[in-house]
């Protein structure tokens, strides 16, 4: 019995432009999409009927809610509609991102399982229908089903593919916090501070915002007190907070000062995932 295993990377938003609110209630982005070695591992396999088995240290957040409406199953269902795969799958689901978190979670499990069902039913993992497929499940799953640096634009659906970081390392950090990405859109106050640059990642991101830090905090308090452990650990190139947060992100020129800043999160009793930017 053929057995696929995907990783979910972590998504980052290394900037996030909110610059007007959309007619279809969605907001118009200009974001830098990049994404972690490390994320949750999503596993598919045929069998008799759809199952979905959830383990890891963030499992138990999920566990109480339908797993139909879990997004791998979503995106599992989509996927037989779609390419006409009558076959039930048994997927497990190792959760190690925390859930409502900034980082794609739900997402990226999605555009995991989207591709592990390719691979496993011979479909390309860049078959435009993929795609499609993957528009209609979030507004990130297709940054996440590409799963390479990439600006976004639109609702974050439109990708326009960018150079690699070259396996430089981050630190995720999450107070320990869900915050839900609707209500961090519902306060955005509606200010269009500008277009994010064109050129080079790294560079359009240092001149870049988060323009949903503002309503998060709001929300979450706990993201304020992240940011600024982030922002003066020694060795720190870039600190900010993810998407609609709660994690926050930090790159640093080498892994000792990485590591350094985690130890300190962790002493803080944050959630702390160090890793390396693809
Ligand atoms: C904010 C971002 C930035 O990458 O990431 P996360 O913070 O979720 O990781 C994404 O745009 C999240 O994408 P995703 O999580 O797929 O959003 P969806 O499920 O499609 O939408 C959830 C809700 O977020 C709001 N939403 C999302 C995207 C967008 N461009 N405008 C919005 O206003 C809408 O209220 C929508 O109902
Ligand atoms: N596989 C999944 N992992 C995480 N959340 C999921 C998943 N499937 C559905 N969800 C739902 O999606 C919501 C958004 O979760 P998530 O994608 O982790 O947020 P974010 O996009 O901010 O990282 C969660 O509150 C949860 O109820």
């Amino acid at each position: 019995m053929t057995v696929i295993v995907e990783t979910a990377p972590a998504k980052i938003n290394l900037a996030l432009h909110v610059r007007r609110r959309r007619d279809d209630g969605y907001h118009e982005l200009e974001t830098l999409f990049a994404f972690c070695r490390d994320g949750d591992v999503v596993t598919v396999e045929r069998a008799d009927k759809p199952s979905l088995t959830l383990t890891g240290p963030f499992a138990s957040v999920l566990a109480g809610e339908s797993q139909d409406d879990n997004l791998v199953m979503r995106a599992a269902r989509g996927f037989g509609a779609r390419f006409g795969v009558s076959a039930a799958h048994a997927i497990t689901l190792d959760k190690h991102l925390p859930v409502a978190s900034g980082i794609g979670g739900g997402s990226a499990d999605a555009a995991a399982t989207l591709r592990a069902l390719a691979r496993l039913h011979g479909v390309a993992t860049d078959d435009p229908a993929l795609f499609r497929l993957a528009a209609e499940l979030g507004a990130d799953v297709p940054a996440c089903l590409l799963g390479r640096t990439a600006r976004g634009e639109g609702k974050g659906d439109a990708l326009q593919p960018l150079e690699p970081l070259g396996e430089k390392p981050v630190l995720l950090v999450n107070p320990g916090v869900g915050v839900s990405t609707a209500a961090v859109f519902g306060r955005w106050d509606g200010v269009d501070w500008g277009a994010l640059e064109q050129g080079d990642a790294m560079a359009v991101a240092a001149a870049g915002r988060n323009d949903l830090e503002p309503p998060a905090r709001a929300i979450a308090p706990q993201i304020d007190a992240v940011l600024a452990l982030l922002a003066q650990a020694p060795g720190v190139e870039l600190a900010r907070m993810s998407g609609s947060g709660a994690t926050c992100f930090a790159i640093f020129g080498d892994t000792g000062t990485r590591d350094a800043a985690a130890q300190a999160a962790r002493e803080q009793g944050w959630w702390a995932l160090p890793t390396f930017l693809r």
